[in-house]
């Protein structure tokens, strides 16, 4: 029996790749396998039974196969060692016996899950001591069922299994896709500045790093590069949480971020896991860090450096372990020196640092960043753009790019959508080809649809915001007689993306609120820190020291 284990291969799945591909190497004894792709990949419905009992392995192994699974029986540990660590072979639902004749069951689990063996794990034993159950636990079994089998509860148990392996199996292709679109690659440019950036993350992607800034204008790919540091990382299995500090409500803050305790303030109904713990063997990016408020900074270095917390309202330490990636545009030094922000935590938390290029500093980038949104957009939209006009690109390339990288997708998503034929339309770009310094406004866009009002505008949003505006402007006198018409058209046809609509709503409450930003925040009926951090976000400071 011990030399040809293969013989263990029903014959039903001998037919399948999976299967061919196991049997195959299996019969490369002592081989090491090349590739187990198909074993991997089609794993959903397999079940490896690892049970000396000669009666009972063929029962299970008979029924499973009726209900359409396929099955490996093992009577021996070492079989099934060579199955799953020798060859690769990921089942999603292991059954295993306690005590084979050469070895101990629990101990086989705990070596395959040091070869990364994720299989939901069901132990059948006539006896396990109060011991082996926990233990088992603690290597993550699902379940202990007792001899003689009670089919119905295997049923149950197998059921639940199943449900746990297609969550693992969704989480992993998701975790596969991000590592593949989020590697270093994807800070796309030639310039020899963007190339230091992808230098950096290459190097950061190998050591274990607690903390990290990353500095840079708005758009110029700071969410980009903690994606990319995550999941090119050590890290990239665990969670990547992010948080952006500015577009919480402050109050609120804490309890986010740290979780709270049922009844720890008016409200606060249940126990809530903040995102620390749900960022626990992950990445917690925490994006305009510069926005929390000092005393919130304090408990934060506080919980980095000990990696541990308390939830809002609780006594209990919790434990943690956490990669934190932070991000500002403003000047985190300058912030310190000013008392803005707490040097102990901006010293903790800039052990590295990163300051992403402005786009306008790095002409060069433009051309492929262009290329590579284009033909991101065609194959969302089904368009067929193939070229960029001379004169259009050399508009590309003169304007300022206040927004940066964001403002240049918006652009070519919007000309992407419109264009007609294989050539980039220059008429949507909606941009002057002047060089532009950051905060100056940006032209009002131009062409049908970019913002042009029409007499017959029956767009809902249009007639719902000329509401607001006008019962905004009732609550405010200085605003009831400004010149600004309190209207805004905003074309639905494409021509103008979610976030330019965004910016052009601000741009109007603004200067309908006589640039006042308290008055803004009524009209819109927003927070003061989501308002400011928007207007930062479209570079629209300079607006505020306009009066109405
Ligand atoms: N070098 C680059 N190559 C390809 N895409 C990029 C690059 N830099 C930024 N992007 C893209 O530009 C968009 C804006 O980037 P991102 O949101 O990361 O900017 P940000 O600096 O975090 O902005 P903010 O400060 O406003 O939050 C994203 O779609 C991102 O993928």
């Amino acid at each position: 029996m011990g030399q040809g284990w293969d013989y263990q291969l029903p014959t039903t799945w001998c037919a399948a790749t999976a299967a061919k591909c196991i049997w195959a190497k299996a019969n490369l004894a002592g081989q090491k396998q090349q590739s187990f792709c198909h074993a991997r990949a089609n794993n959903m419905k397999t079940i490896a039974i690892i049970e000396d009992e000669k009666l009972l392995g063929n029962e299970l192994k008979r029924r499973f196969e009726r209900e359409g699974w396929r099955v490996t029986h093992s009577p021996r540990i070492e079989d099934a060692r060579r199955l799953f660590i020798e060859l690769g072979f990921a089942p999603a639902i292991v059954l295993s016996d306690m005590n084979l004749p050469d070895g101990n069951g629990l101990d086989f689990l705990e070596e395959a899950r040091a070869h990364n063996v994720q299989s939901e794990w069901i132990f059948l034993s006539g006896y396990g001591t109060r011991k082996d159950i926990e233990r088992a636990a603690d290597l993550g079994a699902l379940d202990f069922l007792a001899k003689p089998l009670d089919f119905h509860k295997l049923d149950l148990t197998i059921a639940t299994a199943t449900r746990g392996a297609q969550a693992r199996q969704r989480i992993d292709d998701t975790t596969r896709q991000a590592v593949e679109r989020f590697s270093p690659e994807s800070f796309i440019g030639p310039s020899d500045a963007a190339a230091q950036v992808r230098n950096m993350l290459v190097q950061l992607g190998k050591v274990p790093i607690t903390s990290i800034l990353i500095g840079g204008e708005t758009g110029t790919g700071k969410g980009l590069v903690a994606k990319i540091l995550h999941y090119s990382g050590l890290r990239k299995d665990g969670p990547f949480i992010d948080l952006n500090c500015a577009a919480i409500p402050k109050d609120m803050l804490e309890s986010e971020l740290f979780g709270h305790e049922s009844g720890a303030f008016t409200g606060a109904k249940g126990r809530h896991r903040g995102l620390m713990e749900q960022a626990d063997g992950g990445t917690l990016f925490l994006d305009e860090i510069g926005e929390m408020d000092i005393g919130l900074q304090s408990k934060l270095l506080t919980s980095i450096e000990e990696q541990s917390f308390r939830r809002v309202g609780g006594e209990e330490k919790i434990s943690v372990d956490i990669q934190l990636v932070a991000a500002s545009n403003r000047d985190l030094r300058a912030a310190s020196a000013r008392g803005d922000f707490r040097l102990d935590l901006y010293h903790r938390i800039s052990v590295f640092e990163m300051a992403l290029p402005a786009l306008r500093d790095r002409n060069e980038d433009i051309a492929p960043i262009v290329a590579n949104l284009i033909s991101e957009f065609n194959a969302r939209s089904g368009k067929q753009v193939q070229t960029v006009p001379e004169p259009v690109m050399a508009i590309l390339q003169s304007y300022g790019w206040p927004g940066n990288v964001r403002e240049l997708r918006n652009v070519i998503e919007r000309s992407v959508m419109l264009a007609n034929g294989p050539e980039l339309p220059g008429e949507w770009l909606g941009i002057s080809p002047s060089p532009l310094t950051p905060g100056t406004q940006v032209p009002a866009m131009t062409g049908a649809g970019a913002g042009a009002t029409t007499s017959e505008d029956t767009s809902p949003i249009t007639h719902a915001l000329a509401n607001d505006t006008k019962t905004a402007s009732g609550q405010m006198g200085d605003a009831a007689r400004s010149p600004v018409e309190p209207a805004i058209t905003l074309p639905l046809d494409g021509s103008v993306s979610l976030e330019e609509m965004e910016e052009k709503i601000i741009r109007k409450a603004l200067a309908l609120n006589g640039y006042n930003v308290m008055a803004t925040v009524r009209a819109l009926g927003t927070t003061r820190e989501t308002l400011r951090y928007r207007i930062r976000k479209y570079g629209l400071e300079d607006l505020l020291g306009q009066t109405g």
